[in-house]
């Protein structure tokens, strides 16, 4: 049973071609969060593949039977924590998802995630991605338990959706947490707002977890690895390199918010629901 207290350890992993090597450095840095105290873990975004359409058929494995599931659930066990296990391309009977795994410390598959909302989007002079080009969404929310902790989980653009940590936060959640791969265009300006935006709308704990910066990929991700509390204050961030990023969160804060500013309580339904019917 997990304790009230709990310290994230968030990944920020430098991406690379080589699927194996990437594999093998988030296997080293997972010992190396859980030996300063982590109990739970969280991966980037695509941490197997560069992040990009066309690697996406070539890296897919199934979450099942593939060799980046088989080493994450032999890192969960044998460092004995939780394990979110960022994403990686999915291949499920050849359709292809953008998929987060999420593992107990014995090494059993908790939980899947597959990416709602698609990364489609078309800015010009910034950014133009299609990510429906290639893979299919997500069907479900996901939560998943540790002790009295609640987890919600998105993936990257998810976090854009403000409903869905919303539903998250309905259904008890404490804490959301969204591996992400912002960019250069929206990073600078959204990346953190987004988070904290999510965290006070729903007074809770959130952590978004990116891949290091690589300045030669061709997707460039924005790094900046944050927790955020249910306040609003970052507890602890990257910047663009290489990095574990260790926050401690504590249930109470969540507990105090809510009865100090009891936006649960006060929600007008009554007025949202014949109002808005969207
Ligand atoms: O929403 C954004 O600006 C970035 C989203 C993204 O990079 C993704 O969903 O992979």
């Amino acid at each position: 049973m997990a304790a009230r207290q709990m310290r994230l350890g968030l990944i920020q992993m430098a991406v690379h071609e080589d699927k194996l090597e990437n594999v093998k450095k988030a296997v080293s840095l997972i010992k190396k969060a859980a030996e300063k105290g982590s109990s739970l873990i969280v991966l980037p975004e695509c941490f197997n593949s560069p992040y990009g359409l066309k690697y996406f058929p070539k890296y897919a494995e199934s979450i099942h039977q593939g060799d980046t599931a088989k080493a994450l659930s032999t890192a969960a066990k044998e460092n004995k924590i939780y394990l979110v296990g960022g994403s990686i391309p999915e291949n499920d009977n050849g359709e292809l998802y953008n998929t987060c795994t999420v593992w107990d410390p014995s090494g059993n598959l908790l939980c899947t995630h597959r990416k709602v909302h698609l990364f489609d989007i078309d800015i010009p002079g910034g950014i133009k991605f299609k990510e429906s080009e290639v893979l299919k969404p997500g069907k479900k929310l996901t939560t998943f338990n540790i002790g009295p902790w609640k987890i919600g989980l998105g993936i990257c653009y998810d976090i854009r959706f403000a409903e869905m940590a919303k539903l998250y936060c309905k259904d008890g959640c404490n804490l959301l947490i969204y591996p992400g791969a912002f960019n250069m265009t929206t990073g600078p300006l959204h990346w953190e707002l987004l988070q904290k935006s999510r965290a006070v709308d729903n007074e809770l704990y959130v952590a978004a977890v990116s891949p290091a910066q690589d300045a030669s990929a061709e997707y460039v991700a924005y790094g900046h690895t944050m927790a955020i509390d249910p306040w609003g204050k970052i507890l602890s961030s990257a910047s663009f390199g290489e990095e574990i990023v260790y926050a401690d969160i504590d249930l109470s804060v969540v507990e105090k918010m809510r009865q100090q500013i009891p936006l649960i309580s006060q929600r007008r339904t009554d007025l949202y629901d014949t109002v808005l019917k969207d």
